[in-house]
């Protein structure tokens, strides 16, 4: 589904990612973890073109998306993803927000947007918030009404950049749970998280990177009882 081939990433001098080589199947869970600066975000976001690889390839379902010929709305278009800011459209309501690219994008009509748009609102536990502003939400229902806009675009991919760092820890959970149940759809995700009981429970996999590189790549049962590399097992037990 997703294949990254030698992918590096410099920012001027400063090397983030050199030379990660992975994959992730259809259906597949994947949690990156690692020391803060290792790159995880980078690597998220070269997934989406928000980053702009400096050496290379990504495909995803066959297409390589870090060709000179890609159209980037395309591939956005089929990679939905969730910041740790939500990043939500203040000026529109909670609907607004999950019909907007639907009708610009995909040229949906605005009663297929908003009968999709309630559906998904129903999905994550906020069909009431729909005539909401943003404003008006806790974090925790603003991150998933961000899933929800992400759902929206029927993406092939979800991609999650810390979801909950950003949350109050009362509201960690609500989010985890949404999380938990879209994998259990059968969604392919990968999501970048400090939640180890979360990367534990519902990844199908874990890639550990530390200083640009990948470290293990390693199902949870494995990663976190018996790590293979030192720098895995210093990272876990500063954090565990
Ligand atoms: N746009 C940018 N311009 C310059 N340097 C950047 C940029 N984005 C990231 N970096 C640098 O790249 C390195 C990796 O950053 P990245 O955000 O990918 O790490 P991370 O593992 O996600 O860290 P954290 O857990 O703290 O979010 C850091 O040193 C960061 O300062």
């Amino acid at each position: 589904m997703i294949k990254i081939d030698n992918l590096h990433k410099n920012f001027e001098k400063l090397e983030v990612l050199k030379g990660i080589n992975t994959g992730i199947k259809e259906g597949e869970v994947v949690a990156i973890i690692g020391p803060s600066g290792s790159g995880k975000s980078t690597l998220l976001r070269c997934i989406n073109l928000l980053e702009q690889p400096t050496e290379g390839s990504i495909w995803i379902n066959g297409e390589e998306i870090t060709s000179k010929k890609t159209n980037i709305l395309k591939v956005r278009a089929k990679v939905g993803m969730v910041f740790q800011h939500f990043h939500l459209f203040p000026h529109k309501t909670v609907l607004q927000n999950l019909t907007y690219a639907p009708i610009k994008v995909k040229g949906l009509t605005k009663k297929e947007a908003e009968g999709k748009g309630r559906d998904l609102l129903q999905r994550v536990g906020l069909a009431e918030k729909a005539d909401e502003y943003p404003s008006r939400l806790s974090g925790g229902q603003k991150q998933r009404v961000a899933i929800a806009r992400a759902l929206a675009m029927d993406p092939e991919v979800m991609l999650f950049d810390e979801p909950t760092s950003a949350l109050d820890p009362e509201m960690v959970k609500e989010v985890l749970e949404v999380m938990k149940s879209l994998a259990h759809t059968g969604m392919t995700m990968a999501i970048v998280t400090h939640e180890m009981g979360f990367a534990r429970e519902v990844a199908d996999r874990v890639l550990f990177l530390d200083g640009g590189q990948l470290v293990e790549d390693a199902k949870p049962s494995e990663f976190f009882s018996s790590p293979k590399t030192q720098r895995a097992k210093d990272f876990l037990e500063k954090i565990l």
